[in-house]
């Protein structure tokens, strides 16, 4: 196919042929050695041959799979120290301090409101009471006009002060409820963006190991649902629970106020609010955690079935995948399930609680003579009574909703603890400028393990590769070429030394490093932005360089803007183009170091011809470490580096290794057949008598 179009058609040895010849025209511009390093790919079948890693994805995918490691879930109830963490870091002990004090002054002036309305009620009723039995004593009809007069400016005057009073407690009320409402949002927010920002930059920071055994599904987890929570249902929460337990704390100091018996039976009916609350929480705690921990792998299923979509399309596997999809959902709705049965039932016992103290309470008042009979008194203890029951099951539903999501600080402040790669070598903060200004590399009786308990992956590892080498890595599935790349990157804790320019590279800082090496993997990465932010994310380059590099790697016609947009992982470009778009980003970074790891595995073999020669061209002083996929990729290399079992076995020039009979590079090389041995030889031998 070509540009959507059939350009061919027929069997496998008609196409060889023809693509053979093809390809041959275009080359045949080219000098004698560059000729010769393209003729290769022709061959299709070569792909079948060519030993090396073919299944290198599908290999660590399992193995990732294999190393994922049980979620992390604690246990028991949640320390109040979890809660002060949370404030603590939305605000200073001071601000937190201010806010307490307005929340109990707030109550204050809305308490005082009722108290005011029943001490108002009482003196209406006297006042009532007082009047009728004036009128009915005094005879005189004069006197009593007067006193009638006198009588009503003091009544006008005491019901000026009533509302008067009344007036200040509501505006009050309503001025310090708004106050310690906006307060209390604005340090639930600071605390909540706090722990996003904290969490992120130490995921963005943390070792590899974090994520090859924490599955995406399970980080986005952290980032959605649990910020999420954090962001919008915990602080409605926390101040619905805190309102409610000021307002019943409240209604109780003014129950005891006028009947301080009833502290009795307030207590006991405490103790079992408390008992019952107790044994909700602990389980509804537990249940939350686990429906947080069901939850992530039914996101994890969605990304990998949207992900591999072609893939289960073509092998008819939609049936088990909705299989695997509902019994993950079925976890997920049955522990949620259990969730909301849980808070039903708590809601019906506190439903009996308040009840029979409101039974207690009215009765009282039938049974018992006392002071507190007056009208006001009674109105005021009922009234409030009544709102108990609603607050008291406010107020726990609440808490308990603050307690279950507080589990999503929990879970997100367990990812604010993470390991940092940093923290390696806390002194590992040199940035050498112009460094590398060579490009050689010192591997010194380096190891490196990818977790302390594992074998090491790499091996005293003692090889020196000179400024400007192209070196060509080969070795048989696991044998360890990825993990010498990771090793250059410092992706794991190293044993030994590796020295850039003679600088050892623990003493640099990791992003010094690492922005300082090029590297075009075998996935290629795209971000869904624009070219030109693709190619330089920085803006460090003017447009003309970003074009250049694009025509450079043959891409200049297919783009027509630099400000196109590239859409969810490169999905508007082709494989190659995305490796070609990448092979651009290198050449823009200009960096003296550039590893190639299979780039060329998943690409066609023109592509291929055309990332090689840009390669020779645009990195002609740098040094190239390429694991090779192909073996005629590496074959006009200066050195081939042959890795088995973690440990650097054969590296020298391939001409020289092809002269050793047995070595690992000549039984490689003799596994691809007797005329394909014969064209590798050939090549190597023309590569190591122009270097000569
Ligand atoms: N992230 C990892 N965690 C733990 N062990 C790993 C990890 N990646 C690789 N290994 C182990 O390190 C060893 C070398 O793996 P590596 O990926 O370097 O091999 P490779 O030569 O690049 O293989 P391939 O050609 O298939 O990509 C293997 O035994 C592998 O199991």
């Amino acid at each position: 196919m070509n540009n959507g179009r059939i350009e061919n058609i027929g069997t496998f040895d008609t196409l060889a042929d023809v693509l053979l010849k093809s390809i041959k025209r275009q080359d045949s511009q080219e000098d004698v050695k560059k000729a010769e390093v393209k003729e290769m790919p022709t061959k299709k079948h070569e792909r079948m041959l060519s030993i090396v890693s073919v299944a290198s994805s599908i290999g660590k995918e399992f193995t990732e799979v294999e190393q994922n490691i049980q979620e992390e879930v604690e246990k028991g109830q949640l320390s109040f120290s979890m809660y002060i963490q949370y404030y603590r870091t939305g605000a200073s002990i001071c601000l937190l301090v201010c806010m307490l004090l307005l929340f109990l002054i707030a109550q204050v002036f809305s308490n005082g409101c009722d108290l005011w309305v029943a001490h108002w009620t009482n003196g209406e009723t006297a006042n009532a009471a007082n009047n009728t039995k004036y009128t009915v004593n005094v005879s005189s009809a004069k006197s009593n006009e007067i006193n009638n007069i006198e009588n009503s400016y003091d009544f006008i005057e005491s019901q000026k002060n009533y509302i008067y009073i009344y007036t200040i407690f509501i505006a009050g009320s309503i001025i310090l409820t708004t106050a310690r409402s906006l307060l209390f949002y604005q340090v639930c927010m600071n605390a909540s963006k706090g722990l996003h920002n904290k969490m992120f930059s130490n995921v963005l920071k943390a070792p590899m190991r974090f994520f090859n055994t924490n599955p995406s599904g399970r980080i986005l987890n952290r980032f959605s649902r649990d910020i999420g929570a954090v962001d919008e249902i915990l602080p409605k929460a926390t101040i619905d629970a805190i309102t409610a337990f000021l307002v019943m704390l409240g209604i109780l100091m003014m129950v005891f106020i006028v009947t301080p018996w009833m502290i009795l039976p307030a207590v006991i009916l405490g103790i079992l609010f408390y008992f019952f609350r107790r044994v909700y929480l602990s389980s509804a705690q537990d249940i939350k955690r686990i429906e947080g921990v069901n939850r992530a792998p039914v996101f994890s299923h969605i990304s990998a079935t949207l992900y591999g979509m072609s893939t289960i399309r073509s092998s008819k596997a939609e049936e088990m995948v909705i299989h695997e999809f509902d019994s993950l959902q079925d976890q997920h709705t049955g522990s949620w399930f259990m969730f909301l049965a849980c808070s039903g039932a708590l809601g019906f016992y506190l439903d009996c609680i308040s009840l029979a103290f409101l039974i207690l309470v009215t009765f009282q008042f039938l049974i018992m003579e006392t002071n507190s009979g007056m009208s006001g008194n009674i109105g005021l203890v009922v009234s409030s009574s009544m709102i108990l029951i609603g607050m008291l099951q406010l107020g726990v539903r609440q808490t308990t909703e603050v307690s279950s999501n507080m589990t999503s600080v929990e879970r997100v402040m367990q990812y604010t603890k993470v390991e940092k790669e940093e923290e390696l070598n806390p002194e590992a903060t040199e940035k050498p400028k112009n460094w590398p200004s060579a490009g050689k590399i010192a591997f010194k009786n380096t190891y490196l393990r990818y977790a302390p308990e594992d074998p090491p992956a790499l091996k005293s590892l003692n090889i020196v590769i000179q400024p400007g080498e192209k070196i060509g890595i080969v070795g048989r599935t696991g044998a360890g070429k990825s993990t010498l790349i990771s090793s250059l990157f410092r992706l794991a804790p190293i044993d030994g030394t590796i020295a850039i320019d003679d600088i050892d590279t623990s003493t640099v800082s990791l992003e010094h490093l690492r922005s300082n090496i090029s590297i075009i993997p075998q996935e290629p990465i795209l971000f869904s932005a624009s070219i030109r932010y693709n190619l330089d994310p920085f803006n460090k380059v003017s447009d003309d360089v970003i074009w250049q590099a694009l025509n450079d790697v043959e891409l200049k016609d297919t783009i027509e803007s630099l400000d196109q947009k590239v859409c969810e992982g490169g999905s508007n470009f082709s494989a190659g183009q995305r490796q070609l778009v990448c092979l651009a980003r290198a050449i823009i970074r200009n960096n003296k170091i550039l590893v190639m790891d299979e780039a060329t595995a998943n690409v066609d073999p023109h592509t291929d011809s055309l990332i090689q020669t840009t390669i020779r061209e645009n990195f002609k002083d740098c040094t190239v470490l390429t694991i090779a996929h192909r073996l005629n990729t590496i074959m006009d290399c200066d050195k081939v580096l042959v890795m088995d079992s973690g440990k650097a076995v054969e590296f020298e020039a391939p001409h020289r290794l092809l002269q050793l009979p047995g070595g690992f590079f000549t039984k490689m090389v003799e596994k691809t057949g007797p005329a394909m041995e014969a064209q590798l030889r050939q090549i190597a031998k023309i590569a190591y008598k122009l270097e000569d």
